[in-house]
C-alpha cells in the first residue's frame, strides 16, 4: 500500500487524468456540434456530450476518491489487485484499467460489504480523510485472519464523518455507506423493497443512493422511463436537492405527491370530508361513477353512406358493448367505435366499396353519436363534479349516508366552477386513471411513505405499474390521520403487496441521549417498530422550564450560534410567530424551513425529513395539542437533532416524555 506522500502523488495524477477527461469531453462537444447526421441524432449527441462535460467540470474540485481496497493472493480474478473508489470513474487512457472506480461498479460492493468475519478476499481496506481537496490522512483495516486486530466497529474517519456538524444541504454518504444500507442500495431493479427505518437510519440517503445506483446499472432503460423520487414537502426536497447532482445524476424527477398530481388546490376540505376522500373505498365509488355511465343500446346503429345505408342491429351492438370492456374506460370506447366501423366495413366491402383511410375516419365520426348514447366520452373533472354534487348513485352501498353527506358540496356545481381541494386532486387522478392509462416510470422511490393515504398510494401505484418501487418510512412518524396502519396494508395500496420489508434501526443522525428520550414516546405511540439504537455516543440534551418562551428561544439560539452547524427552532401554532419576532428583535437573522441561512424557524408540521445540528424545540405540549397525531409529531421534532437538543417549555411536559 502507498505511503501518505505516495497517496498524495496518486491523487494528483488522478486529478490530472480527470482534467484530461474534461478537456476531451469539451473537445467532443465542439466536434459533436459539427457532426453530420439527422438533426435528432446530432441533438442527442450534443446533449449527451454537454452533460458529460458539465458533470465532469463540476466534479473538478471534489476529492477524486474516498477509499481503496487491496486484494490478497487468493482472490481469484482480483488477486493482488488494488481498486480506488470515488464518486466517478477516472481513466487516463482508453483500454487501460481505470485509476478510480465508480462507487456503483460491481467491484466496489466489496468495499462496503467486506468485514473481518467475511473479508471477501480483501487484505486491506483504506479510507481517506480530506480537508477540502487536500488529502490529510488515511485509516487502514486489515481484514485477513491473523492480521493486526481489525478496528472495533467503524473507524475514526467513519465516525467523524457521521458525527460531523451539518451545514447547508444534505450531502452524499458514498464514503461511509454501511453494509445494511449498501444491501438496499444495490438491490436488483426488479425487486421492490420497503424500508421501515427509525429516525436518522439513513432511509432518505439510501433512497437517493439507490436512485443513483439504478441509473448507473440500468442507464439506457431508466434513461427512457425515468426515476421518480417523492418527498413530503418542498423544504425537504430543497434539503436533499444536492445529493443526486453530486453523484452525477441530474435527471431524476424529485417532487411531492401534490405536485405530481398537478392540480392546484384552491379549496380546503373539513377533516371529515378529507378522511372520506382519502379512504380506499372512494376507488369503488369512482369506478361506479365512470363505468355506471355505460348503457345498454336501445336502438340499432344506422349510417347513411352516399347511396348506401349500413346497419348494425341492436342485439349485435349490445354484444359489442359487452365485449368492449377494457382496462380503461376510454380504451373500451375506442374499441367499441373500432368494432362498429369494422362491421360497417365488412358490409361495404361486400358491396365492392373501397374503404380507404378517409372512409374509415368518416364512418368513425358517423357512429360516434350512437356510441355517445351508450358509452359517453368523459372528462375526469366532470365525473368528479357529479359525484361531489350527488354521490348517491355511485356511493350507495359503499359509503354510509353520513359519509356521503360529508363529501357532498353544499350546492351542485359544474367542474368549471369547482374549487378543487388537495384531496380532490387525488380523486381526479383516480378518475383519470380509470379513463386512460397513466404513463409509468422505470422506478419510483417514495419517502415518508407512512403518511400517504390509500388513495395517494393508488396514484403512485398507477405510475409504477410496470416498475419496481422503493418505499421508505417509519410508522412511528405517521402524522396524517389516514396514514399506514402497517406496511403490508400500505404496500397493497401501492400495488406491491409482495415487496420485502426490511428494518433499519441504527440511527446515524440522532445522538444516544436524544434517542433515549425519543424512545420513551414510542411506547405511547403504539406502533410495532423496533426502538432506535444510536451509532453516536456524543450529543447534548437540555430540558429547561423557562419563564418566557421568546426570551428562552433567543438565549438558546445565541448559545447555539457559538458552536458550528445549523440551528432549527421548531414550534407549533402561535409560538412560531413569537420565536420569529423575538429573533428579529434580537437582531438574529432567521429563515423559514426552506431558507438557506444558519438559523431557521420551522413549523413542526414541516420538520419531517429535515435535520439541524442544534434543535430548539419550543413548548412540546403545544406541539402535541396542535393536531390529532401530535405525539407522533413531537417524536418527529425531537429526532431532527444531529448534535444538540434544547427543549424549552412553560407548560408541563407531556407525561409520555417523563423518564
Ligand atoms: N452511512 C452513513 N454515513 C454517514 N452519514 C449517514 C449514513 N447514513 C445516514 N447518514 C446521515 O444521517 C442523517 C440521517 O439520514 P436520513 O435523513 O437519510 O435518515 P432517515 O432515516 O431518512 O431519517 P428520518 O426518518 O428521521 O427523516 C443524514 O445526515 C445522513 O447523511
Amino acid at each position: 500500500m502507498r505511503s501518505l506522500d505516495e497517496e498524495r502523488a496518486y491523487a494528483g495524477s488522478c486529478r490530472a487524468a480527470l482534467r484530461r477527461m474534461i478537456a476531451g469531453a469539451r473537445e467532443n462537444v465542439a466536434v459533436g456540434e459539427h457532426t453530420w447526421g439527422d438533426r435528432y441524432t446530432a441533438e442527442r449527441l450534443g446533449f449527451y456530450l454537454k452533460t458529460l462535460a458539465r458533470d465532469l467540470g463540476e466534479e473538478g474540485d471534489n476529492p477524486p476518491y474516498f477509499g481503496v481496497i487491496a486484494y490478497g493472493a487468493d482472490a481469484g480474478e482480483h488477486s493482488g489487485q488494488t481498486y480506488y473508489l470515488g464518486r466517478r470513474h477516472i481513466a487516463d487512457a482508453i483500454g487501460r484499467p481505470p485509476m478510480v472506480m465508480d462507487w456503483r461498479a460491481p467491484v466496489s460492493a466489496a468495499f462496503y460489504q467486506a468485514s473481518a468475519v467475511e473479508p471477501r478476499g480483501i487484505e486491506t481496506r483504506r479510507r481517506f480523510g480530506w480537508s477540502g481537496d487536500v488529502l490529510t490522512s488515511f485509516e487502514d483495516e486489515h481484514l485477513q485472519p491473523g492480521a493486526p486486530p481489525a478496528l472495533a466497529g467503524a473507524g475514526e474517519l467513519v465516525r467523524r464523518e457521521i458525527e460531523r456538524a451539518r451545514v447547508g444541504p444534505m450531502r452524499d454518504i458514498v464514503a461511509t455507506i454501511q453494509p445494511e444500507q449498501d444491501d438496499l442500495v444495490r438491490t436488483d431493479l426488479e425487486i421492490s423493497v420497503c424500508v421501515q427505518g427509525a429516525p436518522g437510519t439513513g432511509k432518505t440517503a439510501v433512497g437517493l443512493h439507490r436512485a443513483a445506483y439504478l441509473l448507473y446499472a440500468h442507464r439506457s432503460r431508466l434513461g427512457r422511463t425515468g426515476v421518480l423520487v417523492l418527498g413530503p414537502n418542498q423544504a425537504f426536497l430543497r434539503y436533499i436537492s444536492a445529493v443526486l447532482p453530486t453523484l452525477g445524476e441530474v435527471d431524476v424527477e424529485q417532487t411531492t405527491i401534490e405536485r405530481l398530481l398537478d392540480h392546484e388546490a384552491r379549496g380546503t376540505d373539513d377533516p371529515a370530508a378529507a378522511a372520506v376522500k382519502h379512504d380506499v373505498r372512494m376507488a369503488d365509488v369512482l369506478r361506479n361513477a365512470v363505468h355506471g355511465r355505460i348503457r345498454q343500446p336501445e336502438r340499432a346503429v344506422v349510417v347513411n353512406d352516399a347511396s348506401y345505408r349500413w346497419r348494425v342491429d341492436q342485439r349485435e351492438f349490445a354484444e359489442m358493448v359487452a365485449e368492449a370492456e377494457a382496462t380503461t374506460y376510454l380504451t373500451g370506447r375506442e374499441r367499441l367505435i373500432a368494432r362498429l366501423v369494422a362491421a360497417l366495413q365488412r358490409q361495404a366491402e361486400a358491396r365492392g366499396q373501397n374503404c380507404n383511410g378517409a372512409w374509415l375516419r368518416r364512418m368513425a365520426r358517423a357512429v360516434t353519436p350512437a356510441v355517445d348514447a351508450v358509452w359517453p366520452n368523459l372528462k375526469a373533472d366532470d365525473v368528479l363534479a357529479e359525484v361531489l354534487s350527488d354521490p348517491g348513485a355511485a356511493a350507495d352501498g359503499i359509503l354510509t349516508p353520513e359519509e356521503q353527506r360529508a363529501i357532498t358540496w353544499s350546492r351542485p356545481r359544474k367542474a368549471k366552477s369547482a374549487r378543487w381541494t388537495a384531496a380532490d386532486a387525488v380523486l381526479l387522478d383516480e378518475v383519470s386513471g380509470l379513463l386512460q392509462r397513466t404513463p409509468t416510470y422505470g422506478h419510483v422511490i417514495v419517502d415518508e411513505a407512512q403518511d400517504l393515504s390509500p388513495m395517494q398510494c393508488r396514484a403512485i401505484a398507477r405510475r409504477s405499474e410496470h416498475a419496481s418501487i422503493t418505499v421508505l418510512g417509519d410508522l412511528a412518524q405517521t402524522t396524517t390521520v389516514w396514514g399506514a396502519p402497517d406496511w403490508p396494508t400500505q404496500l397493497g395500496h401501492l400495488g406491491k403487496p409482495a415487496a420485502e420489508i426490511v428494518a433499519l434501526s441504527t440511527g446515524y443522525r440522532v445522538p444516544a441521549t436524544v434517542v433515549e428520550l425519543a424512545n420513551r414516546l414510542l411506547t405511547a405511540l403504539e406502533v410495532d417498530v423496533p426502538p432506535t439504537t444510536s451509532f453516536r455516543s456524543d450529543g447534548e440534551l437540555r430540558i429547561a422550564r423557562v419563564e418566557d418562551l421568546a426570551v428562552g428561544a433567543v438565549d438558546a439560539v445565541r448559545r447555539a450560534l457559538g458552536t458550528e452547524g445549523s440551528i432549527g427552532v421548531i414550534a407549533a401554532g402561535h409560538h412560531l410567530a413569537t420565536a420569529t419576532d423575538a429573533l428579529k428583535a434580537a437582531g438574529i437573522e432567521a429563515t423559514g424551513a426552506d431558507g438557506a441561512g444558519r438559523v431557521a424557524v420551522v413549523p413542526a408540521s414541516l420538520a419531517k425529513g429535515l435535520e439541524y445540528d442544534h434543535v430548539i424545540a419550543l413548548e412540546p405540549a403545544e406541539i402535541v395539542a396542535a393536531e390529532t397525531r401530535g405525539l407522533n409529531r413531537l417524536y418527529v421534532v425531537l429526532t431532527r437533532a444531529v448534535s444538540r437538543l434544547d427543549i424549552l417549555h412553560t407548560q408541563p411536559l407531556p407525561p409520555q416524555l417523563a423518564g
